[in-house]
């Protein structure tokens, strides 16, 4: 059997009496874009929060590169290569491009001087590697002053620098207009050039459908579709089965599923 980056098996998460994740096998692979899709509710945030280690699974195996990890924490994700940015992307707004991507974990000498000018070429040396071709922004611009697209850029730089495999983007277009919902989608196919991989979640099935290499469809904590873009023929295909799984919930059925093709 192959060897995913990471994989899920079985990982259930029950608050309570409430469901969150009902089973779930998934895996991701190195160097792809695996799009993940659900409504409000459906589990996405429970999901990434395992993956992240903050939030432990009831039950269920995390296999990294082969091997299963006991004792899953943040710490293990950490060293799995699992860098997550979420909403929020947690950016210091006054603060420099440099200044973000080396917070916490600044290049430091003997006396603890600060590595700036190293800092400083890493920086700009990241900056490009992710698509940053704008030459109006160096390492020492301010943050606050970049556009949305590209306060997401400086995130992913950060998780890169952070030595990241698989980088998790919760939303990352959330409020984008279409000019920079571009930028983002430029910076993430950088990252899958480089052989890192993405999982990213969004909302707009439209987005996914267009840069992802893979999608998984999780509703009401299970996946009920897991499907390769080739095998996929048009956004209309998705957008059909995403309806028919709403039409299954709201009538209070079971869940819909579909195997291999998409077609409900
Ligand atoms: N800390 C918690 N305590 C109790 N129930 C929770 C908790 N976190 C999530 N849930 C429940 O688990 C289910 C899945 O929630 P989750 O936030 O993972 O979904 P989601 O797909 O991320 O939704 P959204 O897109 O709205 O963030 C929901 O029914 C939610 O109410």
């Amino acid at each position: 059997m192959a060897e995913h980056l990471i994989e899920f098996r079985n990982i259930k998460k029950s608050y309570g009496s409430v469901d969150a994740l009902g089973g779930i096998d998934l895996y991701v692979d190195k160097g792809e874009v695996l799009g993940l899709i659900g409504d409000n509710g459906a589990g996405k945030s429970t999901l990434i929060k395992i993956l992240a280690g903050v939030v432990k699974p009831t039950c269920g195996e995390i296999i990294v590169r082969g091997r299963p990890v006991s004792g899953w924490n943040a710490g293990r994700s950490r060293e799995a290569g699992i860098e997550t940015v979420f909403q929020d992307r947690a950016l210091a707004l006054q603060q420099s491009i440099v200044h973000n991507i080396f917070m916490g974990r600044e290049l430091v000498g003997m006396f603890g001087w600060l590595k700036l000018k190293q800092q400083l070429a890493e920086a700009d040396r990241l900056m490009r590697e992710i698509g940053f071709t704008s030459e109006a922004y160096t390492p020492r611009s301010i943050v606050g002053q970049l556009s949305g697209g590209e306060r997401q850029g400086v995130a992913i730089a950060r998780a890169i620098y952070k030595q990241a495999d698989l980088i998790v983007l919760d939303e990352p277009t959330t409020a984008l207009s279409l000019a920079e919902t571009a930028k983002v989608f430029q910076f993430v196919r950088q990252v899958r050039a480089s052989g890192r991989s993405i999982i990213l979640i969004d909302h707009n099935i439209h987005h996914i459908f267009d840069i992802a290499d893979r999608f998984a469809v999780l509703d009401r904590g299970k996946i009920v579709l897991e499907a390769d873009r080739s095998k996929v023929k048009s956004v209309k295909e998705l957008v059909g089965f995403m309806e028919h799984v709403a039409r299954a919930a709201s009538a209070g059925g079971g869940h819909a599923k579909a195997a291999g093709g998409v077609a409900p």
